[in-house]
């Protein structure tokens, strides 16, 4: 093997000379090559062909389930490699993914510590500095902190004389002046009544206490009574939080002393004290330790891992507007590699994002952090952190656009952090409270929406910040228990649930998207083979013999007949007697973009309308057209972007409705759009990607990077990142790519559009040298470039091939005839039209259907119009005979830039039924106009549009490329 690759030069024609001497092809090769005698065989090709022998026993036995697994794991790591590399370049944004727990938790300790040096902790009650009013707790206070007058009313239950004025007796030893004993009320005999008394509405907050008493019998049985006391009434206005915190210490407590002690010296006679000091016990050790994280820490948590949704989804979401995503499945991504290595990627980056936080937390002395166990914190973290990645994909399914996917983020972030600690704590204990059917439903559903669930946990984390609370230990871990709506056990364990369905919806929604390319049918997970992909190819295989026996009309579809011109006819009879050889047979191809899903409705836009065209090995077919005439449909459903709605294509016989794997190997795709967009990625970097996406082997891709980067002339440029290329430069590297595998079909979407002239003559000598082992396709919108490159030029508008030819039969058969420039010898300005006339007369003496056109200060243009073709000979016999009175002379066949604009025009009035086409738009009007490479773009097809590519400007760049072509 070695030596095989030693012989294989850097040529592509010549290396598969040697290889095909060197070797007989692989049965599975043979298998995927349509051609009995093919001329050349791709890098792909040959690479399948030496294969690895190892794999190919490995195939044999395991078939191709262990070839899709191999192609899996590839793919996945190049594309972890290809993260990785990003993210190692963009260090100052990893950074800030990475380790911005640190400033979070930072910005928390410094809240803490401001807080503390202005005494601002909330908490701390129990230290009796803070009682700054001036009451002993024994003593009833005479008046509530900040009211005046008569401060407050008591009330005896049952209301009767006796018991009002055994109170009346009390507030005079309790020394309560300023309040009032309320006067006997027969309605209130007992506590009920005393409610409802109460609940009127003019009565509310008329009595702070009332006492009940349910037993007084001082010589017997003794006193018993039950203290009510109203909350409303309470007011704490003047009062700072602190002494504010403590009502019962400060005026229940007295007031049940002061009435024991007045019961007691009732009943013994003496004048009782009960002294309950002032010492109140210590506060509690962790009262003073109090910690702003018990505060704002679930805030914290969840603005750190919501960033992570911000960045990820629009990644994501990145990938998939500027179409690589798209491309990359057109090379032969797998879709389960590409969410393969996202997850692992955004694994990486939250777990670590995890350990900076935990080591944060602890670093900043956060009790949670410190007094948690470090594992219950990773798994509380990591499996929220599962849920985002979840979240993400989710977010990216449904999300076209990156601006699109920021905002879902930010609004998931409120959320989150605002609305979740406000609803969780409130929703789950209203909910659990009362155990109707909808409530255990709604319950249910609040269960599936993790940020609920993980502020849920991490309160449980967290209580252990308030300095009062235990941490919370393995042993505390249960399933349910009376206390908590939802244990921290089960939290967790649903979370992991739930982010796994999240994960199924995402895939899924992803899957049937026609975003990144073909999307799949809404109903494959019920079909075996669409869910175990390497059945495909199998399946495929035997349904394409049946469709060769049976015919299936498309119902879906109506027919497009071709149009009735001798050209396309015969294009046609040749796609129809094409043989498997031929690189390219598009037959009756059609796409309809749906208004709606299945269903064909009057919205629906038809933007190719049964083409047919083929392509020769070596040749280098133009697509040209105006824009939204529908080139870039054609090919991208050629090349596997969009799936056709009717006809098909083959490429070297290979149908792309049903071996699209296989056509992928043959083909190579430059978009219209730049491919390298992994602006910290190198040219070479690019080149390694596409190369193991598209199934190159590990060692074929060094010489594959060398190669493509010297098909390009990118050697000096090979290591230099593409965020430094310049527009010309991503162009060459973008074809480059297409170049991968040396594909023997290549299709190119306005290749050179935007370029200047010298990179532009760079690429057309790219695109000839590409020529001679490929087939090609391109489409443009330069004139010169379809004359230079072309070897057949098809012009389509509105969705159909209106015609195909070489550039000189499209000349002859819609241009404007000849035109002829003569310059008279020696006539002064002044007899100039005189002596034009003169000449002219003379030629039309010959040739009568010569007209004159104009007549310039040196020069008479004259034309020959087609349907006088055939009078050339003539023509030029007229002119010989009065060469001696001509000095300087040209003639030339109308432009392809006439030709395009007639067959424009001549559409244009056959779709919309205009008789006299010279009345619709001028579809010249951009091109004097236009100077500069035409840029522009039409949603819907328009003639007002059209806007051909400036004149070829000079000789100097065919000699560049002639140059370059001998270089
Ligand atoms: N995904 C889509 N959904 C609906 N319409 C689409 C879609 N893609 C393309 N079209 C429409 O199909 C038509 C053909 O588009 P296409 O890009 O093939 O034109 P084009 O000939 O390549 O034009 P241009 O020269 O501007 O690139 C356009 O009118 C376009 O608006």
């Amino acid at each position: 093997m070695a030596d095989t690759d030693a012989t294989v030069p850097h040529e592509p024609p010549k290396v598969t000379e040697e290889v095909r001497t060197s070797h007989s092809p692989a049965p599975e090769f043979q298998t995927i090559r349509s051609s009995p005698t093919p001329d050349k065989l791709t890098t792909l090709e040959i690479e399948e062909e030496q294969g690895n022998q190892f794999m190919r026993i490995m195939g044999l036995v395991f078939g191709p389930f262990l070839r899709e697994c191999w192609a899996i794991l590839i793919q996945t790591v190049f594309l972890l490699v290809k993260d990785a590399l990003v993210s190692i370049r963009s260090v100052g944004a990893t950074a800030f993914h990475i380790l911005n727990p640190i400033l979070f938790i930072f910005a928390v300790w410094v809240i803490q510590q401001a807080l503390a040096a202005f005494d601002l902790f909330p908490a701390s009650y129990g230290s009796d500095d803070k009682f700054s009013v001036d009451y002993q707790a024994y003593d009833v206070p005479v008046c509530t902190p900040g009211s005046s007058g008569n401060c407050y009313t008591l009330m005896a239950i049952p209301s009767t004389s006796t018991y009002t004025s055994l109170l009346t007796e009390f507030a005079s030893y309790a020394g309560l002046p300023a309040a009032t004993v309320a006067p006997v009320n027969d309605d209130i005999t007992d506590a009920a009544s005393f409610d409802s008394y109460m609940s009127s509405e003019e009565k509310r907050n008329s009595t702070l206490f009332a006492v009940e008493f349910t037993s007084y019998d001082l010589a017997g049985a003794g006193v018993e009574y039950v203290l009510h006391y109203d909350q409303n009434y309470w007011t704490c206005s003047s009062m700072s939080a602190s002494e504010c915190t403590s009502p019962y210490e400060w005026l229940e407590l007295p007031m049940l002393n002061a009435l024991d002690a007045f019961f007691a010296g009732k009943i013994t006679g003496l004048d009782v004290t009960f002294d309950l000091g002032d010492n109140l016990l210590p506060p509690h050790p962790g009262q003073d330790d109090f910690q702003i994280f018990s505060v704002f820490g679930s805030m914290v948590l969840f603005a750190i891992f919501s960033i992570h949704t911000v960045i990820f989804s629009a990644q994501i979401v990145t990938e998939k507007e500027n179409r690589i995503r798209a491309y990359m499945k057109v090379v032969g991504l797998r879709t389960i590699s590409y969410w393969a290595s996202f997850i692992i990627y955004m694994s990486v980056i939250i777990t670590l994002n995890i350990i900076v936080l935990i080591i944060s937390g602890w670093c900043f002395r956060f009790r949670m952090f410190t007094e948690t166990n470090v594992l219950l914190l990773f798994v509380c973290f990591a499996t929220y952190g599962y849920s985002i990645i979840a979240l993400c994909i989710l977010i990216a399914a449904v999300v076209k656009t990156s601006r699109l996917a920021s905002l879902a983020s930010f609004a998931f972030l409120i959320v989150s952090c605002v609305l979740a600690p406000m609803a969780s704590g409130l929703l789950f204990a209203i909910l659990q409270n009362d155990d109707t059917p909808v409530n255990n439903v709604v319950m249910k559903i609040l269960e599936a929406i993790s940020p609920l669930l993980f502020y849920q946990n991490v309160e449980k984390l967290n209580a252990v910040s308030d300095g009062v609370s235990d941490p919370l230990t393995f042993s505390d871990l249960e399933w349910t228990n009376d206390t908590e709506e939802v244990t921290f056990l089960r939290g967790n364990v649903l979370m992991i649930v739930y982010s796994t369905i999240y994960f199924i919806v995402a895939f899924y929604l992803d899957s049937i998207s026609d975003a990144n390319g073909v999307g799949k049918h809404p109903l494959w997970p019920l079909i075996p083979w669409k869910v175990f992909t390497f059945l495909e190819p199998l399946v495929n295989r035997y349904w394409n013999r049946i469709r060769g026996r049976i015919h299936i009309p498309l119902l879906s579809e109506p027919a497009w007949p071709p149009l009735d011109d001798e050209d396309i006819h015969a294009e046609v009879r040749a796609v129809h007697e094409a043989g498997p050889d031929t690189p390219l047979v598009v037959k009756d191809l059609v796409k309809r973009f749906r208004k709606f899903p299945v269903v064909r409705s009057p919205k629906d836009f038809v933007a190719v309308k049964g083409m047919n065209m083929m392509v020769k090995p070596n040749e280098l077919l133009c697509l040209l057209g105006p824009n939204g005439a529908g080139k870039t449909t054609t090919i991208s459903m050629m090349s596997g972007l969009f799936a056709p709605t009717a006809g098909d294509g083959l490429v070297y016989g290979r149908s792309i409705s049903t071996e699209m794997h296989v056509v992928r190997k043959m083909t190579g795709m430059c978009p219209q759009h730049d491919v390298c967009t992994f602006q910290q990625l190198t040219a070479s970097e690019h080149i390694m990607l596409f190369a193991a996406i598209k199934g190159l082997s590990i060692r074929q891709l060094r010489r594959e990077i060398k190669d493509r980067i010297a098909d390009v002339n990118l050697q000096d440029q090979a290591r230099s990142r593409v965020s430094s290329f310049s527009g010309g430069m991503r162009r060459r590297l973008s074809i480059a790519i297409s170049l991968i595998g040396s594909p023997r079909l290549i299709f190119l979407d306005e290749p050179t559009t935007g370029l200047d002239p010298v990179v532009r003559a760079a690429i057309w000598a790219i695109i000839m040298k590409q020529k001679e082992q490929s087939a090609i396709v391109l489409t443009t919108h330069s004139m010169e470039e379809a004359d230079v490159l072309g070897d057949r030029i098809a012009i389509m508008a509105f969705g159909r091939n209106r015609c195909i030819g070489t550039s000189i039969r499209l000349k002859t058969r819609f241009g404007a005839g000849y035109k002829i420039v003569l310059s008279p010898k020696d006539a002064v300005e002044a007899d100039m039209a005189t002596v034009c006339r003169e000449l002219y007369q003379q030629i039309a003496q010959s040739v009568p259907e010569v007209v004159l056109d104009s007549v310039d200060q040196r020069t008479m243009h004259i034309s020959l119009p087609k349907e006088a073709n055939d009078r050339v000979p003539e023509l030029l016999a007229a002119i010989e005979a009065i060469k001696a009175r001509i000095g300087d002379m040209a003639i030339e066949l109308s432009t392809l830039e006439d030709v395009f604009i007639t067959v424009a025009k001549t559409s244009q009035a056959e779709e919309f039924g205009s008789d006299d086409k010279d009345d619709l738009p001028d579809a010249s009007v951009d091109l004097s106009a236009s100077q500069t490479p035409y840029n522009g773009r039409s949603e819907h097809p328009s003639m007002g549009n059209m806007a051909p590519s400036p004149a070829w400007q000079s000789d100097h760049d065919l000699e560049t490329i002639q140059s370059s072509d001998e270089a």
